[in-house]
């Protein structure tokens, strides 16, 4: 049997309600109900494809289904037509622009948002104890200060949900929205539609929320951290007075007016066709103010900090180029310790000046170290990698940037040549000027510089009051005075006898009081120049003194009392660190050479 008389035979079993298929008759669902008007099939009618469209068609199911089909297929066309026709009318007359919660601009969005009246009446929030980097629970409905314990509250807007609001007469809603971002990621975004024809509007009401903002936050400035491919925000703090930091007379105005005068003189370098550039070298002992000052004037010149590891993991020449790529205009970009991306590891292995200005006097004059600057690159940072980085930096207009080091010798001629590092400033150890500076204003009570008729009202006899030597059971000592060897850790001092030592507690470090006494500023500058005079010149670094007198923080008495007999402390503790440090064949020379070590020494001694 062909296939044609098969397709026929089965069509006629069709019309008649049966089909025979293998011998057994099966019944069709239309066996009771007659075919309407099927024409008669003929074998060579089949084979016509006409013939058999119009014997489908002639189907009444057939039929009811196409009209089925029409009809949805009409409907889904119209709803296409007008979905698309909102669209194009949406876009004509809306803007939309979706901004990512991490980034800035979402910060101010969200600040601005909390302070709008529609989001105070708002019936639906989220709660988070986010800081938004503002310390003040910027995003909050009330704006109060919420109690100094533990985080603040913020409130959000709801994810999912649209805030509707006016904003100079237009428009405006705003959305929330959680988005993928990779496979195991989410970010969260910000949707702002706006009835609006062009975007003067939404620049304004980004730059008032900007300004909002700014206001809010007036006195921080953000500290940025380079991860391998972007900006991180590391943390917003306080921006530190330049009046906190000391040093010798003109050095913080010859840094300061130079960077105020570069800002300001854009024009200047562009008619001369020279780069808009700047680059600060600040070198010298450790512990000096180098990172104090460059906060400060970060501070001071409303700019925001953005350091670049060197010896960050994965940092490499391209990632270096990728993440400069990615600085703002107006910043600071500060490079720490410049010199240790050329050097084996991040240690400190050059000569302490402290041990070096306490040791005998004629080795102070021994050469440093020396060290190849290009050949031990623990960092996959080339030379030329970091040339490119630093030009790169100074390829956009308005930026400053700063290096430290400690180790100017380490440093590649390349690196500190004009146009990259263009002033070179060092920060040597304590002068004795400094020395009093930092005494007076240590212990002079806050607004007494102003105030010169602050009263005196000194104890007179601090030791009997209480703010002599720490009293009771509980022996408080400070780490610098409880560390006898810089070879041995720190051990916890032992109290009197064994039942004290049961009964109480032994805590190594610096207690903290406010009690003390209200020195006038007459008193304090008579006590401050007793202190200068019995610190040697540059022989501490102000990080070092520092971490002495916050050891006795309220008792500048004993501070002044005391310190001849820590500076003898301090210069047996060095021999004796030298002379542990030194190989043995001569222990002698290597007092300037063991640095390491004796860094690791003045670090243990900071608080
Ligand atoms: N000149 C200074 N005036 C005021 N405080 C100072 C000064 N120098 C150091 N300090 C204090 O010492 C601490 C360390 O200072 P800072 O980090 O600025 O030193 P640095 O020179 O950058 O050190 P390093 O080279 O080790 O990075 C800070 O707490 C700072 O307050």
């Amino acid at each position: 049997m062909d296939a044609v008389s098969i397709l026929q035979s089965v069509l006629t079993a069709i019309q008649s309600g049966s089909v025979s298929f293998n011998g057994t008759e099966v019944l069709t669902a239309n066996a009771t109900a007659p075919l309407p008007t099927a024409a008669p099939i003929t074998p060579l009618s089949l084979l016509q494809l006409p013939t058999l469209i119009a014997h489908v068609l002639s189907l009444s199911v057939v039929r009811d289904w196409l009209k089925l089909l029409l009809i949805g297929g009409a409907l889904e066309l119209c709803r296409r037509f007008l979905t698309s026709s909102w669209s194009a009318v949406k876009n004509y007359f809306w803007i939309t622009v979706t901004l990512e919660e991490g980034d800035d601009c979402g910060y101010w969005l969200l600040y601005w948002l909390s302070k709008h009246q529609v989001f105070r009446t708002a019936r639906t929030l989220d709660v988070s104890t986010r800081t938004f980097r503002i310390d003040a629970p910027v995003v909050s409905d009330s704006g109060e200060e919420e109690s100094t314990k533990g985080r603040n509250i913020s409130f959000l807007p709801s994810l999912d949900t649209t805030y509707h609001l006016w904003y100079n007469y237009h428009y405006v809603s705003v959305t929330r929205n959680q988005v993928n971002d990779g496979p195991w990621q989410t970010k969260q975004t910000l949707r702002i539609q706006m009835l609006a024809r062009n975007h003067e509007a939404l620049r304004a009401l980004l730059l008032e929320a900007k300004k909002h903002y700014l206001n809010a936050s007036g006195n921080m400035i953000s500290i940025y951290v380079s991860t391998s491919d972007y900006w991180k925000l590391m943390c917003t703090q306080n921006k530190r007075p330049l009046k906190s930091i000391i040093l010798d007379p003109g050095m913080i105005e010859l840094v300061l007016n130079d960077a105020k005068d570069f800002l300001a003189s854009k024009d200047w370098y562009a008619e001369r066709g020279i780069p808009h550039c700047r680059g600060f070298l600040l070198y010298g002992a450790p512990g000096a103010g180098k990172t104090s000052l460059i906060h400060s004037i970060a501070g001071e010149l409303n700019l925001d900090v953005y350091i670049l590891s060197l010896t960050r993991m994965g940092m490499d020449d391209s990632t270096l180029n990728s993440v400069i790529a990615e600085l703002p205009d107006k910043c600071i970009v500060l490079v720490e310790d410049i010199d240790a991306a050329f050097h084996k590891g991040i240690r400190r292995d050059i000569a302490d000046p402290e041990k070096q200005n306490l040791d005998a006097p004629e080795k102070q004059g021994q050469p440093q170290q020396e060290k190849d600057a290009s050949d031990s690159i623990s960092s996959r940072i080339t030379l030329s990698g970091l040339l490119n980085a630093l030009d790169g930096i100074g390829a956009q207009e308005g930026r400053i940037l700063f290096a430290t080091t400690n180790d100017y010798k380490a440093l590649d001629p390349a690196l500190c040549r004009p146009g990259r590092l263009d002033l070179h400033v060092e920060f040597k150890l304590t002068s004795k000027y400094q020395c009093r500076e930092l005494f007076r204003r240590f212990y002079l009570p806050s607004g007494a510089d102003k105030d010169e008729k602050v009263e005196e009202k000194e104890l007179t006899d601090e030791k009997d009051s209480g703010y002599g030597s720490p009293s009771g059971s509980v022996s408080i000592t400070s780490t610098s005075e409880s560390s006898p060897s810089p070879s041995t850790p720190p051990t916890p001092p032992s109290t009197s006898s064994s039942s004290d030592s049961e009964l109480s507690a032994t805590y190594v470090g610096i207690a903290h009081s406010s009690r003390g006494p209200t020195l006038s500023p007459k008193k304090a500058a008579e006590l401050a120049d007793r202190f200068a005079a019995l610190v040697p010149n540059r022989a501490f670094s102000m990080a070092t003194l520092q971490g002495y007198l916050m050891t006795y923080k309220t008792r500048p008495y004993d501070a002044v009392d005391d310190v001849e007999a820590w500076v003898e402390k301090k210069k047996r503790e060095q021999k004796a660190g030298a002379r542990s440090d030194a190989p043995s064949s001569g222990a002698d020379d290597a007092s300037a050479s063991s640095s390491g070590s004796s860094r690791t020494e003045a670090k243990t001694e900071e608080p």
